[in-house]
């Protein structure tokens, strides 16, 4: 079946979202059952269609049902710019069909030398270097006030499932292997873009601790906490960003140069991560992962003095609060 001859409503709840980044569309081990068409959220149209599958299983996998909603973070044509990503729209949309988690894929430049391309990296950790002109709250408006905890903005149950499949990723054009590099204090710097950073900035980031650096982190992982949703980043490094001087600073062939290996890669590991998720449904996606009610006792404006508009706005996301 053609995927346009897909249906393109689905009514069942999906237990995982995938948010594709740069140079990933689309994920083999899985079989679209619909396309969503771009949902309509309150905070305007998802950057891209839905597609909804279902895992393709094999021998060894149970037969329990596992739906995944994946979606283009910047549109099926690469048309949104870091900037202009309709980021709540999408999580609100993930929300809406009721996923229990986020896996979010991103290409990211690395600041650290043994950080090489083709290295995947689960943060743990991450420093806003945006310009504020991201809509980055659902809750920050005059008549609906919210301030999330956000110490620890990935979630570090879903990075211990995911890093039991380090060993799945290769390198067939070099003998180093591609390594997973994942502990607690891994950070990641969301810068604005769409220009790279200057070598001097590049710097300054691993002055500040940085690892990583992408341009699309953020609002992406605030939403989502926003959102009650345990969520994590695979971030798969395509380039050295600009502080090593005595090589040219990134830029986009370089960082394209990388992307059908890491896709490969990406591909590889989601398929792990999914097919034991459909084996053995962890805990985290079961129990929330500790955020369950925590959006209830953030929201500071009492629901008697919220306008219609915004009521109807907090009862897209959480009906079962107000
Ligand atoms: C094309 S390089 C810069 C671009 O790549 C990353 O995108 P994504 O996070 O969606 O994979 C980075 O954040 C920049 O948006
Ligand atoms: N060096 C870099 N800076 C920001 N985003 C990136 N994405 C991939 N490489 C990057």
């Amino acid at each position: 079946m053609t995927i346009s001859a897909l249906p393109t409503t689905f009514d069942e709840a999906v237990d995982l979202a995938i948010i594709g980044g740069t140079g990933l569309y689309q994920l083999d081990c899985l079989k679209p059952v619909a396309v969503l068409p771009p949902i309509q959220t309150p905070w305007g149209a998802t950057s891209s269609p839905i597609t909804i599958a279902v895992f393709i299983g094999d021998s060894n996998t149970t037969n329990n049902k596992f739906v995944v909603a994946f979606i283009s973070r910047h549109g099926i044509n690469h048309e949104f710019p870091p900037t202009h990503v309709p980021f709540r729209a999408n999580i609100a949309a993930i929300k809406k069909l009721q996923c229990k988690a986020v896996l979010s894929f991103s290409a990211v430049g690395s600041l650290q030398e043994h950080i090489k391309p083709r290295d995947f990296v689960l943060p743990q950790q991450l420093i806003d270097r945006t310009k504020g002109i991201r809509n980055s709250s659902y809750f920050n408006e005059i008549g609906l006030v919210g301030h999330v905890g956000f110490g620890n903005p990935f979630s570090t149950k879903f990075a211990d499932f995911i890093y039991q499949f380090k060993d799945i990723l290769t390198n067939p054009d070099s003998d180093e292997p591609c390594l997973m590099h994942y502990d607690q204090d891994t950070t990641v710097i969301c810068m604005e873009g769409p220009q790279f950073s200057t070598r001097a900035e590049s710097k300054m980031y691993k002055m500040l601790g940085g690892d990583i650096i992408n341009m699309s982190v953020i609002p992406e992982a605030k939403l989502a906490r926003e959102c009650e949703l345990p969520y994590q980043m695979i971030c798969m490094s395509t380039d050295y960003d600009a502080w090593r001087d005595h090589e040219d600073s990134v830029t986009v062939d370089a960082v394209f140069g990388h992307l059908a290996n890491n896709g490969r890669n990406a591909n590889a590991l989601a398929t792990k991560i999914v097919k034991e998720m459909a084996k053995n449904l962890p805990e985290f996606m079961i129990n929330g992962d500790g955020l369950k009610g925590s959006i209830k006792m953030s929201v500071a404006t009492k629901a008697d003095v919220m306008s219609e508009q915004t009521l109807q706005n907090v009862r897209f996301l959480f009906p079962e609060y107000w």
